[in-house]
């Protein structure tokens, strides 16, 4: 007999999505696509190129808005939230873009402060303070404050956006590919970061990734996009017995192996 957790016991879902469809014309992306993510999990998802890892993460944050379905963050329905409910929610939730996303024109202190803006009577002073403590809880060193994007490193620069989207003290972060073009020393610090930070704070974290290294290291569970839907989600160790062609590729090919040697593995 299935036993059920009491309701207390069960995870708490802060994002569901259901039936999510996204097309660009006639070419569909994705087809009934349904996902669970739970509160303070590391989920790292992950598919081949094209299969709309990043479409899938801008429909959840409201930038692309779904042929069909529904989107569930943190109990509002995105997808019909008014203007205000949709402002409420955007401050409860972070996103650091490939390349950061930074404004160029301004210094990462004042990047940082830019969500900081939106708070009501917040004292500039304050502003700047609280610019000032997420630069340093993403690994920066304070004067990095005072420079321009173009005068960071790209590891320094994948930094100074996660700062930014940990601005308002959110709940979950959406980061799309953090680990890409950083050399492996860089990648596996900011994995490091990503992973302190979720613990200590309870983030909630969505992980666009195709670093095996990035899943193995700090991923609670892993979601892999194929054939238009998320086709399976589990551990990495519940990934090594799923009999689908890419999936087996993927977690069973040379990279995999050498990634499984290498890293710390943070679940079962
Ligand atoms: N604005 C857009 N207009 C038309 N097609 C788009 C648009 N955005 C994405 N697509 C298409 O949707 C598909 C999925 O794109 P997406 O960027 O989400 O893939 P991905 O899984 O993140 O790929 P990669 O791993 O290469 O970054 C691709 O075929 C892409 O060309």
């Amino acid at each position: 007999m299935t036993q059920v957790a009491p309701a207390s016991l069960q995870p708490e879902l802060v994002i569901g999505l259901r039936g999510l469809r996204n097309q660009f014309g006639s070419h569909v992306v994705h087809d009934n696509l349904d996902l669970d993510v739970r509160r303070g999990e590391i989920l790292g998802v992950v598919g081949g190129s094209g299969t709309g890892k990043s479409v899938l993460l801008r429909s959840i944050v409201g930038l692309q808005r779904p042929a069909a379905g529904t989107v569930t963050v943190l109990g509002t329905d995105v997808l019909s939230a008014s203007e205000e409910e949709r402002k409420a929610l955007e401050a409860r939730w972070g996103v650091m873009f490939q390349d950061g996303a930074l404004f160029s024109s301004l210094t990462v202190r004042e990047n940082v402060e830019v969500p900081l803006r939106a708070v009501p009577g917040l004292d500039p002073a304050v502003r700047v303070a609280l610019a000032d403590l997420k630069v340093a809880m993403a690994g920066l060193p304070p004067l990095a404050g005072d420079k321009y994007p173009s005068e960071l490193s790209g590891g320094m620069r994948k930094r100074a956006g996660l700062a930014r989207a940990l601005a308002l003290d959110p709940e979950i972060v959406f980061l799309d590919e953090p680990t890409a073009g950083l050399d492996p020393i860089g990648a596996s610090a900011f994995d490091a970061l990503i992973l302190r930070l979720s613990r200590s704070m309870g983030l909630t974290v969505f992980l666009v990734t195709h670093d095996l290294d990035t899943l193995h290291a700090v991923c609670d569970r892993v979601a892999v996009l194929a054939e238009k839907k998320v086709l399976v989600t589990g551990t990495m160790r519940e990934m090594l017995d799923v009999d689908h062609p890419w999936v087996r590729e993927y977690f069973h090919g040379p990279r995999a192996r050498a990634a499984l040697g290498a890293a710390p593995i943070a679940q079962d």
